[in-house]
């Protein structure tokens, strides 16, 4: 299968690169949040599809915060869906997801083989939604709103939704991979353990046996 794996920032792309084999699947930086994820990952798949050698499957990794209680610092997370969490609207009565207003869906479910296949490569990932946030959560207040409205999210990041929306016009499997930098919560960058998250990830992608 010709893999095309992408992340937010270039030590994500180069932790995951060091548990690759070289040349073997494509790892590219593609930048921060859902909207450089979607336009990156589909300029990359219609580079490739112009040139004759098309992706079978996308990737998203990256490290992520993690819902406290739900997935601790240097665990690796799977996503069975990675989900827009604030695309929609606000109202005094609570937010109006996309797909309450009627305009599409916020949810991008990963694809099943995929899934499976990432789950049996990581047996000790865990396995749940990921969030994509258009700003990272600083507070507790807010950690507490997404736990309660999102009860089966085990981490955010901030591009897992966008890159699934380009693999899926390309008609491609998607699925998102992160490690756990940080908790969810009053923002303390003091406390982020990038190192141990890119860690992971490196054994994460060597696990993936590729
Ligand atoms: O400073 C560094 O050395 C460094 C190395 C690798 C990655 C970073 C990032 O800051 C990556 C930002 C990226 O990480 C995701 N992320 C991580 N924690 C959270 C969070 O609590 N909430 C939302 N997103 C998070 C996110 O996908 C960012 O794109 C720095």
């Amino acid at each position: 299968m010709t893999l095309l794996v992408v992340t937010a920032v270039e030590p994500e792309a180069e932790a995951v690169r060091a548990g690759l084999p070289a040349g073997r699947v494509r790892v590219a930086a593609v930048g921060v949040g859902a909207a450089a994820a979607a336009a990156g990952t589909a300029r990359l798949l219609a580079l490739a599809e112009a040139a004759g050698s098309p992706y079978q499957a996308v990737i998203l990794a990256g490290i992520a915060g993690g819902f406290a209680d739900r997935a601790p610092l240097g665990a690796t997370v799977v996503a069975t869906r990675s989900i827009a969490a604030d695309l929609g609207a606000d109202s005094p009565d609570g937010f109006i997801s996309l797909d309450e207003l009627g305009f599409g869906t916020a949810v991008a479910p990963a694809a099943p083989t995929l899934l499976a296949s990432l789950r049996e490569s990581l047996p000790d990932a865990i396995t749940g939604d990921i969030l994509t946030v258009n700003t990272a959560t600083g507070t507790a207040e807010t950690a507490e709103t997404l736990a309660r409205r999102f009860p089966a999210a085990v981490a955010e990041g901030m591009e897992g939704y966008g890159a699934a929306r380009a693999a899926a016009d390309a008609t491609l499997p998607f699925a998102e991979l992160r490690t756990i930098s940080n908790t969810i919560g009053p923002r303390d960058r003091a406390a982020w353990r990038i190192p141990d998250a890119l860690a992971a990830l490196t054994k994460a992608a060597r696990s993936l046996g590729l």
